[in-house]
């Protein structure tokens, strides 16, 4: 519509929409230039009308925020690197697990975990655990790819979402059990519990400041700001923000550097190698925001992937607005897309070309493309969860790309990275494999041209074998049976053929002394 009308379209019958990035700041202004209100049925559409995300008025957003903004303060987002830095070596096990399982790891849900499991801790004050159960890790992200497609709906049935989230436990998980899981009712009682508990041993760990406690602290807010069946709106929101966006950030920033090892990944390796000599030592936020490169791919990575693909209407409530020589009427939802301005030709060059030496420092243009890097939005409704996002980027792509050696695995651009639905934020293509798999060439445990998927199917049962040890004693099968098997290594695959297999499975992960076996069958008694 734009190619044909201009830069000004009315979309539909209710909304003006605006395809010029001159005009951002206009529109997504901060709270001294104007009040914008959110247009209801954007806001309400991701079912959490009591959290900000979710807040119509201008007023009310401002009060709500600023209750929780100090939590996402940059020195609040440095104060969980170490948190970040814990879960990183989660993340490390659960790909081990996995490569030496099924050969590969699908790191979709890894990333989710992983993001998740920082979030919600930091947020909410309580993890989700997804990097401790793999199982839940893959119903997790069920649910919130679940959520994206509803958004569909959402956008045009605005109380759908929202009423299903507060419908009885029981009908959800009778009717859509992905959605019993985004349970607001379990966080509020989690609050409910440790905010009364002043002795609560969590109080001095990350996570103890959380939304919650800062909310019910705050000496602004009215009583009817502090109930629970609004403030766990605010928990649910951050946690279903900030998972799924900062792991796709992940994703993309890795198909990237690992398709272009020769120069991006060099670069990348050598200037870690000079902030941690030590692979496993742990540089502070400020070591690692100093690394050109790695700053320039984070940069790069949330301008190329371009997630939030939905439109973000926002209401001038009494003063009219301008565009050029139009005049947008008081009261009139106006949109633009953050996914235009950040692959607009006339500000990047090559917009669809992964280029991270645009935003070095030797770049003549380098503020023209910071004043339009707006992979978080602007204005009074820009995320809050910036610094957050930005610190688990840096600690996690560092700590990947310093102790790991990685390949791609059957993962295409087109087919798995490239956004080709819009569901709120971006979604690939529906015949997508996954996102970045990954081959693994220097872990602990080495594994060998070796289909484990292929064997476990052939053998019919809930469990792996592995060897520990050089590539060239990989254990090896005949069609039904292994043939031989020397330093037997464990693992069940969950839910798998109906075998609902919980956690905790059985592992060993040293490597040195796994558990032998006389023959195969005692291993599947596992
Ligand atoms: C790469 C990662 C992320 C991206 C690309 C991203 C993107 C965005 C964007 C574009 C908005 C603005 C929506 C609007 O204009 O209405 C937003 C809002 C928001 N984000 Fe993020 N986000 C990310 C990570 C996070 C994280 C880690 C959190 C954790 C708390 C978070 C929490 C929120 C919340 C609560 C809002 C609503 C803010 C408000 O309405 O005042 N996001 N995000």
């Amino acid at each position: 519509m734009h190619e044909k009308y201009g830069p000004i379209v009315r979309i539909n019958p209710h909304e003006i929409h605006v395809y010029d990035s001159t005009w951002l700041d206009t529109l997504y202004t901060g709270p001294a230039y104007g009040k914008r209100d959110k247009y209801p049925p954007t806001a309400y559409m991701t079912g959490t009308p009591r959290g900000i995300f979710g807040t119509v008025s201008h007023d009310l957003h401002r009060l709500r925020r600023s209750a929780i903004n100090p939590l996402f303060s940059k020195s609040g987002a440095a104060a969980a690197v170490p948190m970040i830095y814990e879960h990183t070596e989660k993340l490390f096990t659960r790909m081990k697990s996995q490569i030496t399982r099924n050969g590969f790891t699908e790191m979709r849900a890894n990333f989710l975990a992983f993001t998740t499991d920082n979030v919600s801790l930091y947020s909410t004050g309580k993890s989700r655990d997804l990097l401790d159960d793999e199982y839940l890790a893959d119903e997790w992200k069920m649910s919130i790819g679940k959520l994206a497609e509803w958004t569909l709906i959402g956008r045009h049935f605005s109380w759908v979402i929202p009423t299903v989230l507060e419908m009885p436990m029981a009908l959800i998980r009778l009717i859509l059990p992905e959605f019993s899981r985004i349970d607001m009712r379990e966080l509020a009682s989690y609050y409910v519990q440790t905010t009364s508990n002043t002795e609560n041993p969590k109080s001095k760990s990350i996570g103890s400041t959380n939304v919650f406690r800062m909310i019910l602290s705050n000496e602004q807010m009215p009583p009817s700001e502090k109930v629970t069946n609004r403030i766990s709106h605010e928990g649910v929101v951050a946690i279903a923000a900030g998972g799924e966006t900062t792991a796709r950030a992940f994703t993309v920033a890795l198909f990237f550097i690992l398709s272009d090892k020769g120069t991006i990944q060099e670069k990348l390796k050598k200037e870690l190698e000079q902030v941690m000599p030590d692979p496993y030592s742990r540089p502070s936020l400020k070591e690692l925001e100093s690394l050109p490169w790695l700053s320039a791919i984070i940069k790069e990575s949330l301008r190329i992937m371009a997630l939030p693909t939905t439109r973000f209407p926002l209401v001038s409530p009494s003063e009219p607005l301008r565009y050029q020589e139009w005049v947008i009427p008081a009261g009139t939802p106006v949109s633009m897309t953050l996914r235009d301005v950040l692959l607009d030709t006339k500000i990047y060059k090559e917009p669809f070309d992964f280029q991270p030496q645009r935003w070095l420092s030797t770049n003549p243009d380098l503020d023209k493309l910071n004043k339009y890097h707006v992979p978080f939005g602007r204005g009074n409704r820009m995320c809050i969860g910036v610094n957050l996002a930005y610190a688990e980027l840096y600690v996690g792509l560092a700590c990947i790309f310093r102790r790991l050696e990685l390949e791609l695995h059957d993962t295409t651009r087109e087919r798995d990275i490239d956004i080709a639905r819009d569901c709120f934020i971006g979604e690939p293509s529906p015949s997508t494999k996954g996102w970045p798999k990954l081959d693994v060439l220097v872990f602990d445990i080495f594994y060998d041209n070796y289909d484990l998927n292929t064997a476990h199917h052939k053998v019919d049962l809930p469990v792996l074998l592995v060897d520990y040890g050089k590539a060239s004693s990989v254990v090896r099968k005949t069609s039904h049976e292994f043939s031989e098997i020397v330093n037997v290594h464990v693992a069940t695959q969950h839910n798998y053929h109906g075998w609902n297999a919980k956690p905790p499975y059985f592992e060993d992960q040293t490597g040195h002394n796994p558990p032998k076996y006389e023959n195969p069958r005692d291993a599947t008694m596992l």
